[in-house]
């Protein structure tokens, strides 16, 4: 299997450089169209495919993000391994504004997003234990590395409804939880890749303290644009080094992602929904065809 490099661009990340062949494809998906047509290309040799997760002039709110259709277009297109990029708030002083963080837990306070693509007619329980994968964080976190930023390697995000930022009580509950950093967008993501079998990885690049931080102001917009805007250079050198450490041959995820349907799906062969497992081809076609 050869990879293809998917990457999930959050706020202030609506383009990515240096693509060969760069061209912006409209996909169709049974779950709706994605957040914008996707960027795709070569970088180094390997395919690549950029999703603005917010589409191009960022106008999908972060509850509105159409994230099934996203990650059932970069299935479909051939993706075998998607990074994400975030900016978030932290709740941690050693972790500042301009740091990036690998994440590998997520707590969710997000309410009623569509976050998963089984359902009546075709059930199935993935794990996500560890919802990142530990093999492609590794290879993104030697890829931040060379861009001479400050990086840390795991971080527990909290993932917010929003689109308001939190109050005070809510930034300290949050920081009293353990919680390292904080966003509104990355657990659905993370959810829906694992049950579409791909392995997922995700960079959240500090903006902000969030409002907790009595030498810092509570977080607004500008804020978090202007430090982004100094971030993504570093995310796009960081992105530009990535096909070098992954390489185009994919050998069978030591993570088990993309087995991850395996013992998955509950609901028995003659029970299934038709109509639910014709949309669920380039999910879960590999388990539920046949
Ligand atoms: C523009 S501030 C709030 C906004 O920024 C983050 O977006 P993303 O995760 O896509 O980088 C946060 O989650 C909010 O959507
Ligand atoms: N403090 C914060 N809360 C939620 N999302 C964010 N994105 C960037 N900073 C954030």
């Amino acid at each position: 299997m050869q990879t293809m490099l998917g990457v999930i661009g959050g706020s202030g990340v609506y383009r990515i450089d240096g693509l060969e062949d760069a061209a912006w494809v409209a996909v169709e998906t049974p779950w709706g169209p994605p957040s914008d047509q996707i960027l795709t290309g070569r970088l180094d040799g390997l395919p690549v495919a950029f999703l603005p997760r917010h589409g191009r002039g960022h106008v999908h709110a972060p509850a509105e993000v159409p994230y099934r259709a996203n990650i059932d277009a970069l299935k479909r297109l051939g993706v075998t391994d998607v990074l994400s990029v975030s900016a978030c708030g932290s709740f941690r002083e050693d972790m500042a504004p301009g740091d990036f963080v690998v994440l590998d837990q997520y707590i969710d306070r997000t309410l009623g997003r569509a976050g998963s693509f089984f359902g009546t007619g075709c059930v199935a329980h993935v794990s996500l234990a560890h919802p990142t994968c530990a093999r492609l964080s590794a290879a993104v976190a030697a890829a931040a590395r060379t861009t001479g930023v400050t990086l840390h390697e795991g971080g527990t995000y909290l993932c917010m409804e929003g689109p308001q930022f939190s109050t005070l009580a809510e930034s300290r509950l949050y920081q009293s939880w353990g919680c390292d950093v904080i966003g509104m967008t990355n657990l659905p993501e993370a959810r829906l890749a694992r049950e579409a079998e791909l392995c997922y990885a995700a960079v959240a690049m500090v903006t902000d303290y969030d409002c907790w931080h009595p030498d810092h102001g509570a977080v607004d917009v500008a804020a978090v644009l202007r430090v982004m805007a100094g971030n993504a250079a570093h995310a796009r050198s960081a992105i530009a080094a990535l096909p070098g450490l992954l390489g185009p041959d994919r050998a069978p995820c030591t993570h088990g992602c993309d087995r991850a349907l395996d013992h998955a799906v509950i609901t028995a062969p003659d029970r299934r929904d038709p109509a639910l497992v014709a949309k669920l081809d380039a999910v879960a076609g590999r388990v539920l065809k046949g």
